[in-house]
């Protein structure tokens, strides 16, 4: 160890400390004596210009001061703590003669008082002491005398002035040595002046040792932190081993007995409290493994306690030099253990954001001198990188128990997601009624006839004529369970409810059946559709996404667009990993992530703010009749399309069925109006305010012209088997401008035609109840096929 800037002890190696002493061998002293007072003056300056080690340069000097002077011996001080309260004078070497080896001149520290004793005079006053008799000085101090046992009986002590004549230290000769052989004789004048002069060289030379001093610590200690950082930002996983890291760190660098980490607890319910302490000992294992690091986690005491909780509250640091003489020291902490504290240096550790998230503790520095600014400046740095270390591993530990936690609501999600089982049995051993019993293939289609189990019923149809049950080697209670779960995923909202999702289903299933897009898409294709038009609302709360922004939803959170669509897919994946659901179970890892891909892609594309996006491109390759559908790239163009196409499609319905419908969505628009007044204050959109409920016409004109029309014309331009939706379309924006006019009167011809219709389903419902048994014998038929 060798002295810090504040010639304090510090830890530059051993190596380091003579590293910088003179290369150049020192005359004998009898040589040196045989000098003229100009060569000598100039030998002894030669001596200590190139010495940049402190300790060695003051140890230079006093042996050189001795033998200039002809004194016994000589002590020298350097300032400490300049500028501040604490400001004072601290022994470096002590009472060297001329002869004595560093080693043996190494002494205790002694701090003098700023202007106290004949020293500290000197120091502040700038100004040179000669005393001829040191008894009959009232600042001379003789409890050092009786210590040592040394007699003092005259001092010549002068100031050690930098270049620009600030006082850096106080040097002191003590004892003539007279050359008579006489014991009576006292420092002269010319003492004085030659002293002075040396001094003068000596300033400049302790000033660049300093400095230089300085410079290395200020390596080294960069060195450290640079360690330090790197093994904080190693360790994020844990918090327990961090600060052991820390400890180690900070104990050997700042040698001292005790080092102590304490975390405030963060947990709202129990705030005030030191959750952590951390306690790590000079002797202690560095290994982590076999370390004595205590770690108390069930001991939580208050933080209003102590210096810890003095420095946890207040955020200041403290520096008690003497923990007894100190009231908010609590010695009751030492009467258990034995350990006798002295010195402490507590400081707070804050995170990113400055809050205080702990306190670190020094105690006692092992060589029993209290903690200094120097010791303080490294640890306030030491702080910084811990308070963001310790803050990193927190939140890591958090993120780690909040997917934790996200898994087991996962989990417990998805156990009350599934259908329950006797629902599943229920439905197996239903009869499934045809294609034409649902009138499925029409565009006409509306669910308004059909209750909950004829539209599940329908929904199974619609997967078997299709094939993809065969296809896919789906059991068939699993797609039970799937179909029942997907329902029950849907919540008892107005408009966004399982009839939505199943109508938009039913619409994919007439354009993929009208349209044969079977030539087109591929089976795998064709389960991902039907897959995404049951599942694209899945959760929907009856809000839209703005809606989820506006109210700084946790879905907002996590997904700044398509918010809810996201949401959806998020949904649609948790019921088709849910067991006894996993429809997508028989499908090879290829097969798997392929329709997972296209699944993902086309419930996200009802976001009608994609649609937007990617629809003239869509006109443009319909118009150009350039469209290469055997192309991952346009057919997911097409697939987006027809998911916006059906997602509407209520539009396109007979006019009976679009008013009920329209009338729905704009009920749930008003609950939504009515929550953005009530909640979050702010004024609705007029399709959301009910006060405006009458603009419903014009609104669903603009919907239809701004939407659905161009839509539904590129899908009549690529395939007159689509025109049906347009025409649809066409018929009800006639009737709503009409009804912009006053309340329509539909034309005897629209009249017969809607009755047809109306008939011919309830027709083939009926159809449908009393062919039940021959429902029965096939469903039989199928099951006994399945067991086989
Ligand atoms: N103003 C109207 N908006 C409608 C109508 N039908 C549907 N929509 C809106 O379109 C999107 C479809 O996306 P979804 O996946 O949420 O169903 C949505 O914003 C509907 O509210 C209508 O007749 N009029
Ligand atoms: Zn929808």
């Amino acid at each position: 160890m060798v002295s810090d800037v504040n010639g304090t002890l510090s830890f530059l190696g051993a190596s380091q400390r003579f590293a910088a002493a003179s290369s150049k061998t020192r005359r004998s002293r009898a040589e040196l004596q045989a000098l003229d007072e100009r060569e000598l003056l100039y030998e002894l300056v030669l001596n200590i210009c190139n010495d940049l080690d402190v300790t060695s340069l003051c140890h230079k000097i006093l042996q050189n001061v001795s033998l200039l002077l002809n004194a016994d011996r000589c002590s020298l001080f350097l300032l400490e703590g300049e500028g501040s309260e604490e400001q004072c004078v601290v022994s470096k070497l002590f009472d060297v003669s001329a002869n004595a080896s560093l080693d043996a001149c190494t002494v205790d520290e002694v701090r003098v008082p700023w202007g106290t004793g004949i020293v500290g005079n000197v120091a502040q006053t700038g100004q040179a002491l000669n005393i001829p008799d040191a008894y009959k000085d009232s600042r001379f101090n003789v409890e050092v005398d009786l210590k040592t046992g040394y007699t003092t009986r005259n001092i010549l002590c002068m100031p050690i002035l930098d270049a620009e004549g600030k006082v850096i230290g106080v040097s002191q000769a003590i004892n003539k040595i007279s050359s008579r052989g006489r014991g009576d004789e006292a420092f002269s004048e010319h003492d004085e002046k030659v002293f002075d002069s040396y001094l003068a060289f000596c300033g400049i030379g302790l000033r660049n040792a300093q400095l230089y001093e300085r410079s290395l610590l200020e390596n080294r200690r960069n060195q450290l932190l640079l360690d330090l950082a790197r093994v904080i930002f190693e360790e994020q996983s844990n918090v327990a081993g961090l600060i052991h890291k820390i400890m180690t760190h900070t104990q050997s660098l700042l040698q001292c007995e005790r080092c102590q980490v304490l975390l405030v607890e963060d947990d709202l319910a129990t705030q005030g409290v030191f959750s952590q302490v951390f306690d790590f000992g000079a002797n202690d294992s560095k290994e982590e493994n076999g370390c004595h690091l205590s770690c108390h986690p069930d001991q939580r005491f208050p933080l209003n306690i102590g210096i810890t909780g003095h420095v946890a509250e207040s955020g200041v640091t403290l520096n008690i030099p003497d923990a007894y003489q100190d009231d908010r020291f609590d010695p009751k902490v030492d009467e258990d253990t034995g350990f006798k504290t002295q010195s402490i240096l507590c400081m707070p550790i804050r995170n990113a954001t400055g809050s205080i998230i702990g306190v670190a503790q020094l105690i006692n520095k092992l060589d029993g001198t209290p903690f200094n600014n120097n010791d303080q400046y490294i640890l306030e740095a030491f702080i910084i990188f811990c308070g963001m270390g310790i803050h990193n591993t927190q939140m890591y530990e958090k993120a780690v128990k909040a997917m934790a936690k996200q898994s087991i609501a996962l989990e417990v999600l998805s156990y009350h997601a599934a259908a329950p089982s006797e629902e599943v049995h229920r439905l197996k051993k239903m009869a499934v009624p045809s294609v034409e019993h649902f009138q499925l293939y029409d565009y006409k289609f509306s669910d308004f006839v059909f209750d909950d189990d004829e539209t599940i019923k329908a929904g199974i149809r619609m997967f078997l004529d299709l094939n993809l049950l065969e296809t896919f080697s789906i059991g068939y209670e699993v797609f039970c369970r799937w179909i029942l779960s997907v329902k029950k995923n849907y919540r008892n909202v107005t408009y966004h409810n399982w009839r939505h999702a199943f109508n938009v289903t039913q619409t994919m299933f007439v354009m993929i059946k009208q349209g044969q897009l079977q030539n087109i898409f591929g089976d795998e294709e064709v389960l991902a559709l039907m897959v995404a038009c049951l599942c694209h609302d899945l959760d929907h709360r009856g809000t839209n996404n703005q809606f989820q922004i506006q109210s700084e939803s946790p879905l907002a959170q996590l997904y700044s667009t398509s918010t809810l669509e996201h949401h959806h897919f998020d949904q649609c994946l948790m019921i088709l990993n849910t067991k006894g659901s996993e429809i997508f179970g028989q499908l090879n890892k290829k097969q798997y992530s392929r329709v997972i891909r296209i699944l993902e892609n086309a419930i996200l594309a009802t976001d009608l703010a994609l649609y937007f996006r990617f629809r003239s491109e869509f006109f443009t390759i319909i118009d150009s009749g350039q469209a290469a559908w055997n192309t991952e790239t346009d057919k997911d163009l097409l697939r987006s399309m027809m998911m916006t196409a059906c997602d509407v499609a209520a539009i396109t319905k007979p006019w009976k069925v679009q008013q009920k419908v329209a009338n729905l969505i704009a009920n749930e628009f008003f609950e939504q109006g009515d929550l953005e007044k009530h909640q979050l204050h702010i004024r609705p959109i007029d399709m959301m305010d009910r006060e405006k409920k009458d603009e419903l016409p014009t609104m669903q004109v603009k919907f239809i012209d701004s939407i659905c029309m161009p839509v539904y014309q590129a899908f009549a331009r690529l395939d007159t088997k689509f025109a049906p939706l347009l025409d649809g379309c066409q018929s009800n924006r006639d009737n709503w401008k009409r009804m912009q006019e006053g309340p329509i009167k539909i034309t005897h011809e629209e009249q017969v035609r809607e009755n047809a219709h109306k008939d011919s389903q309830e027709s083939m419902r009926k159809k449908g109840s009393s062919g039940q048994l021959m429902q029965w014998v096939l469903s039989c038929v199928r099951k006994s096929s399945e067991e086989r």
